[in-house]
């Protein structure tokens, strides 16, 4: 272990720092030079303790309640070697464990279970799907211009949430469970629900995290809010049996290509009854399409507004980039998404500052050895112990200096040439990869496409932020808070990592005082350069 003992000195994080996040007992959460990385330290630090390690392979030594290795990856070769390797780096489930509490899925197994999920699960992630993604979000978003912003010139919206929240919400209605709603929906419940079904997206979206944080009993019997969440959730679990059974009992046979239909589908189709998935693990699944899908996307998009509101330069680029692309007098078909390379490219930058899972979990199963070297040339090999717990750090990754030129930047241009695809793993990658990665890429496309082509997106001026500075501005609107309270976070860190926009998007919406579409002259030229 000596090598190792030599690495932990390089390291800027010492042997004896408790960490939380593989351990469900460890309550330090300040940082403390050689005891406590402190909390939210992945996030918070994005490369700055590999920086001043000077390797891009930091350790941490859990103390209590048991001896516990953790090695944080921002080395793009070695990240690639753990997410190429499922069986010798299977994922720490640990970490998602309490993800099991909407029914098993595919998030939180691993092995034998995990691939007879997957295959009846990846099906539904299909070019029909991320068509179906496509045709609605532009339906979406321009029944939103005409019905919420009836085609006005300017448009204040109170925070960049508000916008993003109700537009991927709806998307996740449509293409996942099949249920379109609309803007204006009148809110009476159906016969036996007290919620309509947006209400009921809306209300469990918004707390999400107390159904993995709280038990039922004790949501029942919280504060209003929690029992008012507790009703909601109930009744998604009886949308959702409802409309399993519907489809089930259904006579007339339509073609759906949402994925709780697909899903359905590939499951009744499953050839040995032993392979198909119990009713837990298609509710189990279909839940999880909704919380792993819907943050992430609304809190990325979120932030790639306020990007774009930031660096008007980069948004008048994009803009003309759409400009060229836009069909004159509709919008554009699923097959032209290609032409949109400039939007992905925004969404991809976004993802790169923003990963909305800070860290992805894995764990050795042997004993093992990674090699590096630091920028000076020098090489150094880790031991690393069997059930040693790996986080690959997206956020250190991404921000790493020797693979992004100018990394705190905001270029989205870089991702239309060539870019250093093996440090940008917002995704994952390798077969744990994200299964609705182009579901989300569809979805943000068109929503970029759409407002931006439509809308110039700006900051209101406020007479009481008069005074501030690009950077102060920017650290305004970019302040980001976390939803759980220190102890659950302690108890799961990278709950925190996995649901890491549940955190993040509080703050978004609590910092983002008003995010604008504010019409002007270019808006004006925009409108009609679109129309003729
Ligand atoms: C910006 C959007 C998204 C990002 C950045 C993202 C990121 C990720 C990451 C990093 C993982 C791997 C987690 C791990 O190994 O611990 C993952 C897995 C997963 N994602 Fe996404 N995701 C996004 C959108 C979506 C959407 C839209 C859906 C579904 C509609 C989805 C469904 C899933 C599922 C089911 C898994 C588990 C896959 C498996 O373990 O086999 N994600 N995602």
């Amino acid at each position: 272990m000596a090598a190792c003992v030599a690495y932990y000195r390089a390291a800027a994080i010492g042997p004896t720092s408790p960490r939380y996040s593989t351990s469900d007992s460890s309550f330090f959460p300040f940082s403390v030079r050689g005891i406590s990385p402190g909390i939210w330290w992945l996030f918070n630090s994005q490369y700055a303790d590999f920086a001043r390690a000077g390797w891009d392979v930091v350790a941490t030594v859990n103390v209590f309640p048991r001896p516990e290795l953790s090695l944080y990856i921002a080395d793009p070769t070695i990240a690639k070697e753990v997410i190429g390797a499922r069986a010798r780096f299977p994922k720490a489930t640990k970490v998602y464990e309490l993800l099991a509490t909407f029914g098993t899925n595919i998030v939180v197994t691993e092995g034998a279970e995990w691939k007879r999920q997957r295959k009846i699960a990846a099906p539904a992630f299909s070019e029909r799907n991320n068509k179906l993604v496509w045709d609605e979000t532009f339906r979406i978003v321009d029944e939103m211009f005409q019905d919420v912003w009836g085609d006005k010139d300017i448009v204040e919206i109170d925070h960049v949430m508000d916008l993003t929240v109700p537009i991927t919400l709806m998307v996740i209605g449509v293409a996942s469970f099949g249920r379109r709603m609309s803007w204006n929906e009148d809110s009476v419940a159906p016969a036996g629900h007290s919620f309509t079904f947006k209400d009921v997206l809306l209300e469990v979206s918004k707390r999400l995290i107390l159904r993995i944080v709280f038990p039922q009993w004790v949501l029942r019997l919280g504060t209003p809010g929690m029992r008012r969440f507790a009703r909601a959730s109930g009744e998604l679990t009886r949308y959702l049996e409802e409309m399993v059974q519907e489809r089930r009992t259904s006579t007339k046979k339509e073609e759906r290509h949402d994925l709780l239909s697909s899903l359905l589908d590939a499951n009744e189709g499953a050839l040995e009854s032993d392979a198909k998935l119990t009713d837990d693990a298609l509710l189990g699944n279909i839940f999880m399409f909704l919380v792993a899908g819907y943050e992430t996307t609304s809190h990325t998009l979120a932030y790639a507004f306020i990007f774009l509101a930031l660096y008007q330069e980069e948004q008048e680029k994009f803009y003309q980039s759409l400009r060229a692309a836009m069909p004159a007098d509709r919008a554009p078909a699923y097959e032209e998404l290609s032409s949109f390379a400039y939007s992905l490219a925004v969404f991809k930058e976004t993802l790169r500052h923003f990963p909305p899972t800070v860290a992805i979990p894995k764990s050795s199963a042997d004993d093992t050895v990674f090699t590096l070297t630091n920028t000076a040339g020098e090489k150094r090999s880790i031991p690393v112990p069997r059930g040693t717990y790996i986080a690959i750090c997206t956020v250190g990754l991404h921000k790493n200096p020797r693979y992004w030129d100018d990394p705190e930047a905001f270029k989205p241009e870089r991702f239309l040439g060539n870019y250093p695809r093996e440090a940008f793993l917002p995704f994952s990658g390798g077969a744990r990869g994200c299964i609705g990665r182009g579901f989300a890429e569809t979805e943000a496309i068109a929503v970029l496409t759409a407002i931006v082509s439509k809308y110039k997106v700006e900051v209101r001026e406020e007479a009481r932020f008069a005074g501030e500075t690009f950077e102060q501005r920017k650290a305004r609107l970019f302040r980001s808070q976390y939803s759980l309270t220190p102890q659950y976070v302690l108890a799961s860190d990278m709950l925190l990592a996995g649901a890491i926009l549940t955190a993040l998007v509080v703050a978004v919406a609590r910092s983002v005082h008003r995010s604008s579409s504010v019409a002007d002259e270019t808006f004006k030229s925009r409108h009609v350069s679109l129309e003729g």
